[in-house]
């Protein structure tokens, strides 16, 4: 929480300056968790087990706040795959086992598909309009349907082309330009991402839509912090008007709305008039919608259409990012596997060509780094938030409606009994199985009717750079003044993606032949 006026350019202060605010606030708060608590007794012997709740705040004040899952794991420990904890009224369950993920997230996805209402993020910034943050319903289903028809295993390969120029690509740069390794990388996926979503090229790193769709992002990422916005503990507040002192963040709030509904509904428009005016790259997403509808699109599919588009922005872009991020901090880190990958590269691709999509099958080491980096660093080390629509019991316990269930990604993929040395990076302990591999990968990209629907886009995506990256460099760290190298941290902030810090390395061309072919797939791009 922040208690100071706000500076320009950052987000409003949420709450602090005033006295009369947080009188109305304190008396609301004990008011509704005092009625919560009467109501609650008699159910609560048969609730999961957690640490220990104090009466009225419940575990307020210790929730974890940095790098949550860590703790979350540790308490796994001590209370079980599945544990309670109650903030000043919310109740939380975090799950700690697949099994038990898959038994409530995947086979009673009827009740569990819901996401957390989030009144700072929804109601006042705006974000309840896309796609990752809608309650399950109608709504959702149509605009998934829309992501997936135009991304699903069968429909994904027209994408592989432009997937392998933009690998090709970001390698090039990366070798002439080490030091901006992350917005290298970060521009990339935004440029693969908005062609394929829009047909939009990406000008450069300073492209104006890149830029504006990176802040819709980071406002996201900030309205969303947990308890960061009292609003989110007391909805009552946002009623206030926004001139009363303590009451600046309805003003951020209704920036941070603007900036998402403009920049949203700029990149629809420019991608719908390009595609029809043969000026966009097709096929993309927002054309295909477009062009099945035949002309006949009404206002709502458009709508849906629109919004469906930008989360397909959201949820790639950072979550990728942050792939190949930790697959570079892998490959600095255990060099030795790097070896091994490119031994796999060279025995079957050779080094006459540049590798394709296509070799995927034939590549089951370079499957395994993969799955490998999944586990190791998954970007989503708390997955996304779901919600309960109603009571339930689970093995004997009792689970509140409107629970927040937080699926802890994290412990399932570091649990030492499921996966021994959690922390050593070792592609080896899948033993070449895709049944393996795919345990990894049902966890990673999240669970039952909400699971991601980006997930072939990203595999090609990610698949793409890794062995591009492989097949052409060697990915060594830098030196400092004395030549000796730097290996990397494994450090990364606490944010809901998970995305490692100061990762610096040089891409080190294998071969003369390697950066030439890289440069002569330059001029026959299909980007
Ligand atoms: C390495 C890359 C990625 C990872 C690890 C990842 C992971 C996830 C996870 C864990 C969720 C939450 C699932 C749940 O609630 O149970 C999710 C949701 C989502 N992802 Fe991804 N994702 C990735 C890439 C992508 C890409 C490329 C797209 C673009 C289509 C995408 C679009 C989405 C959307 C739209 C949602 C929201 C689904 C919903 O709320 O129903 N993701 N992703």
């Amino acid at each position: 929480m922040q208690a100071s006026d706000p500076t320009p350019g950052q987000p409003g202060v949420p709450f602090a300056a005033s006295y009369a605010a947080l009188a109305v606030a304190a008396v609301t708060l004990l008011a509704a968790l005092l009625v919560r608590e009467l109501s609650a007794y008699s159910k609560r012997r048969s609730m999961p087990p957690g640490p220990f709740r104090w009466p009225l705040i419940g575990n307020a004040l210790q929730m974890p706040q940095v790098h949550p899952w860590l703790t979350y794991s540790r308490w796994a420990r001590v209370y079980g795959d599945i544990l309670y904890l109650d903030a000043l009224g919310q109740h939380i369950i975090v799950i700690n086992s697949a099994k038990v993920a898959r038994e409530l997230l995947d086979k009673r996805s009827s009740i569990y598909s819901g996401r957390p209402h989030l009144t700072m993020l929804g109601d006042l910034a705006g974000y309840n309009k896309i796609l990752l943050m809608q309650p399950y319903g109608d709504e959702l289903r149509q605009q998934r349907r829309l992501i997936s028809q135009t991304l699903s295993i069968s429909t994904i390969g027209q994408y592989y082309d432009i997937q392998e120029a933009e690998a090709r690509r970001l390698v090039l740069r990366v070798i002439d330009n080490p030091s901006l390794l992350e917005s290298q990388v970060r521009t990339s996926i935004a440029s693969l991402i908005m062609l394929v979503t829009y047909g939009y090229t990406v000008k450069g790193t300073e492209d104006v839509f890149v830029e504006r769709a990176i802040e819709v992002l980071e406002n996201l990422t900030l309205a969303e912090m947990p308890g960061t916005w009292l609003v989110d503990m007391i909805p009552q507040l946002k009623y206030f008007p926004s001139w009363m002192p303590g009451f600046t963040f309805l003003k951020t709030a209704k920036a941070w709305r603007k900036l998402l509904y403009t920049t949203n509904r700029e990149l629809y428009q420019w991608s719908k008039e390009h595609s029809e005016n043969g000026t966009a790259r097709v096929p993309n997403l927002c054309a295909s919608v477009l062009a099945e509808a035949e002309g006949k699109a009404t206002l709502q599919l458009e709508e849906y259409l629109m919004w469906a588009a930008i989360t397909v922005l959201g949820g790639g872009l950072d979550t990728n990012t942050a792939t190949i991020l930790s697959f570079i901090l892998a490959m600095l880190r255990f060099p030795d596997v790097q070896k091994k990958a490119q031994a796999e590269i060279d025995a079957v691709v050779g080094s006459e060509r540049l590798p394709q999509t296509s070799d995927r099958p034939s590549l089951p080491y370079i499957r395994s780094l993969i799955a490998e980096v999944y586990r190791w660093l998954p970007a989503g080390p708390l997955s996304a938030p779901h919600a309960l629509d109603e009571d339930d019991v689970y093995d004997g316990i009792f689970l509140h409606k409107g629970s927040i269930l937080l699926p802890n990604v994290w412990h399932m993929l570091h649990d030492p009994d499921v996966y021994p040395e959690p922390d050593v990076f070792k592609p080896e302990r899948y033993g070449g199985s895709d049944i393996e591999m795919k345990k990894v990968t049902d966890v990673a990209f999240g669970f039952g009717r909400r699971a991601c629907p980006g997930f072939h886009l990203s595999q090609g995506t990610t698949f793409s750079m890794v062995v591009t990256m492989l097949a052409t460099c060697d990915i060594v760290p830098v030196v400092d003044d004395h030549g000796q190298e730097i290996i990397p941290d494994v450090k990364y902030p606490t944010k809901s993606i998970l995305y490692p810090e100061d990762v610096k390395c040089t891409f080190r061309p294998r071969s003369e032949q390697a950066k030439l072919a890289l440069i002569d797939s330059m001029t026959d791009s299909v980007i």
